[in-house]
């Protein structure tokens, strides 16, 4: 199997040598991962394999046994206050399940994060700002006052995205952003985060299991295995590995059912 490079120079996350564990359970030991700026980064794994870890871990939100984080070229791990705080201003995370706080109404979501790194913004600027952004994500402006409650599973991801965009972050973490949507609703998403990537210049390091996905909008896949990142590339670099997991993903019925409805996509678009 061809070795993965970890050589980016321009990388805006770098990983070394993570490990992390809980008690007994080794999730990650001696994993390495390079994401370079501007691309979106897919990253599978089998259920369990450690892909919401390593996010956390990234995000400082997971302190690992040992290893090296480092992101926009600073380290996230032993940061202090003010650092972290620099740090985090600059990306945006979507959790699984959109994380929306339930008692707040979707404009008030998005202005969270606007509060904590901007106090000094005015009610009228923070309402715009968040108004903006909910438009930016596809929802309707009359969704800025809803309840999280009042709207459909694909509207609570995207004011989970808007919410993540708050900052203008130039780093995205998307968590199972499609998971629970119809094929419909998922391929909108995917649409319409290629999009906003495109026009906001952002990197995007997107955990997902949809293969769909990962055949509409990543550039490159990194593959979780084995307790670490085993391959990192385009699918058709993935695809020339001989590793039996990702034979299975990638040339499964649903891998080649992704195939099919990837061609069918450019196939119309041509
Ligand atoms: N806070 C925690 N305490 C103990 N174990 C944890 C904790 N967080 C994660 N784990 C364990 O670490 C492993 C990796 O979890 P993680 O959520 O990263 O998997 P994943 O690859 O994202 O899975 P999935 O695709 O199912 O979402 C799992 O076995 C999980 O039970």
């Amino acid at each position: 199997m061809t070795a993965p490079t970890f050589d980016d120079g321009d990388a805006i996350i770098r990983v070394r040598n993570l490990r992390n564990s809980f008690g007994e359970q080794v999730v990650h030991d001696n994993l390495d991962l390079d994401v370079r700026r501007g691309e979106i980064l897919g990253v599978v794994g089998g259920s369990g394999t450690g892909k919401s870890v390593l996010m956390r871990s990234i995000i400082g939100l997971q302190p690992p046994d040992h290893g090296e984080v480092h992101v926009f070229g600073e380290p996230v791990l032993g940061a202090n206050d003010d650092q972290a705080f620099e740090i985090r201003r600059r990306w945006g995370v979507l959790f699984q399940g959109g994380a929306l706080f339930s008692t707040l109404t979707v404009s008030e979501n998005v202005q969270v994060p606007l509060k904590e790194f901007y106090p000094q913004l005015d009610q009228g600027l923070l309402d715009e700002i968040a108004a903006y952004k909910v438009v930016m994500t596809g929802l309707p402006p009359n969704a800025g006052p809803k309840y999280p409650a009042e709207l459909s599973g694909g509207m609570k991801k995207r004011a989970g995205l808007a919410r993540s965009l708050a900052l203008d972050p130039e780093l995205l973490f998307l968590d199972e952003p499609t998971a629970g949507l119809d094929p419909i609703g998922a391929a909108a998403f995917d649409e319409l985060t290629r999009s906003l990537q495109q026009t906001l210049g952002l990197t995007v390091f997107l955990i997902t299991h949809d293969l769909d996905t990962l055949y509409a909008i990543c550039d490159r896949v990194a593959v979780l295995a084995d307790k670490r990142v085993i391959a990192v590339g385009t699918i058709d670099e993935l695809l020339a590995l001989d590793h039996p997991w990702i034979q299975e993903y990638f040339n499964g019925p649903r891998g080649r059912a992704a195939v099919s409805s990837a061609e069918r996509a450019a196939a119309k678009g041509a």
